[in-house]
């Protein structure tokens, strides 16, 4: 077992222990349940999906990476695939407040980019902050997306953002998670065709601007990110947070990447070059490469 999960696991009733200890085993545990996986806990301890959730928080806040705050949150979304995908929230020491990934981002975006198509709910141990609410009206589920916070009833996003600004305001069709292929032709090397890719899933309907990540870990191991666009702007994600989310949720750390491509148009209205550049730097990695997107 990765031992950031080590003292959360021990507060765990012990049938969920139990039920967990073989899923967990694994150093890179990629930090999602399967249906099958989420019935058999059920079945382990007896608690309805809602209580099961809560009782595994504790698990996706272990996954934060708060080295500022050390504020730690956790959230799981639960995807309508059934799948449940923890996220935890991401502060970068040597880079800016402006790059922090919020838990419920890190758990919507892990959920997305492990080709989840919609949310039906999403658990998380604090009340969701403003910027998260204005990131969850993205969503394709709208403000019908199940927002549970410990120790209070079930409510859906539009009971936590009444009066909503959205896409919508912007006459924008296109929402999170809504499939998308932007057509940009793979080419290049692996790690280069990945970031292609994640480029042509993006989400960017305000800026036409595609952009994705490729991270190559020292064993090969490949995590992409897509760019993540928000009606308001300034809750959106960018590709290098999405990419990084990833690895680290699967139990890498900054020291395992190898290299990096980031893949953009170089006639773009936004560019991700120079903040995916400073980001990495402060991370400790120098090898970024951009592939142009033509
Ligand atoms: O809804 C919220 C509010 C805050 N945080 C994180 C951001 C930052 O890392 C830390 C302190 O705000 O908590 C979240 O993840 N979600
Ligand atoms: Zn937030």
């Amino acid at each position: 077992m990765h031992s950031r999960f080590h003292s959360a696991f021990a507060q765990l009733a012990e049938n969920l222990q139990s039920a967990l200890a073989p899923i967990l085993a694994d150093e890179h545990f990629p930090a999602l349940l399967t249906a099958e996986q989420v019935a058999a806990l059920q079945k382990a301890t007896g608690l309805d999906e809602d209580a099961l959730a809560f009782a595994l928080l504790p698990l996706a806040a272990a996954c934060a990476r708060a080295d500022l705050s050390h504020f730690n949150v956790g959230a799981i979304a639960r995807g309508i695939s059934g799948t449940w995908y923890f996220g935890g929230n991401m502060e970068f020491i040597g880079a800016t407040m402006q790059q922090t990934v919020h838990a419920e981002q890190s758990a919507i975006s892990h959920a997305w980019l492990r080709g989840e198509k919609s949310l039906q709910a999403i658990t998380v141990n604090y009340t969701p902050c403003g910027h998260c609410r204005q990131f969850m009206n993205e969503l394709n589920s709208g403000l019908a997306l199940r927002i549970n916070l410990p120790g209070r009833a079930p409510h859906t996003l539009k009971d936590y953002l009444p009066d909503a600004f959205g896409p919508k305001d912007l006459e924008i069709k296109t929402l999170l998670m809504d499939e998308q292929d932007h057509g940009y032709k793979l080419e290049g090397d692996a790690l280069a065709q990945a970031a292609i890719k994640a480029a042509n899933q993006s989400h960017m309907p305000y800026s036409n601007a595609p952009s994705g990540v490729a991270l190559e870990c020292r064993d090969g191991t490949i995590f992409t990110g897509s760019y993540a666009e928000n009606a308001a702007f300034n809750p959106t994600l960018p590709p290098l947070q999405g990419a990084l989310n990833l690895l680290s949720l699967n139990g890498y750390d900054y020291p395992d990447i190898q290299r990096a491509i980031l893949a953009e148009r170089a006639d773009a209205s936004l560019i991700q070059w120079d903040a995916t550049a400073a980001t990495l730097r402060a991370l400790g990695c120098q090898s970024l490469d951009r592939v142009l997107l033509s």
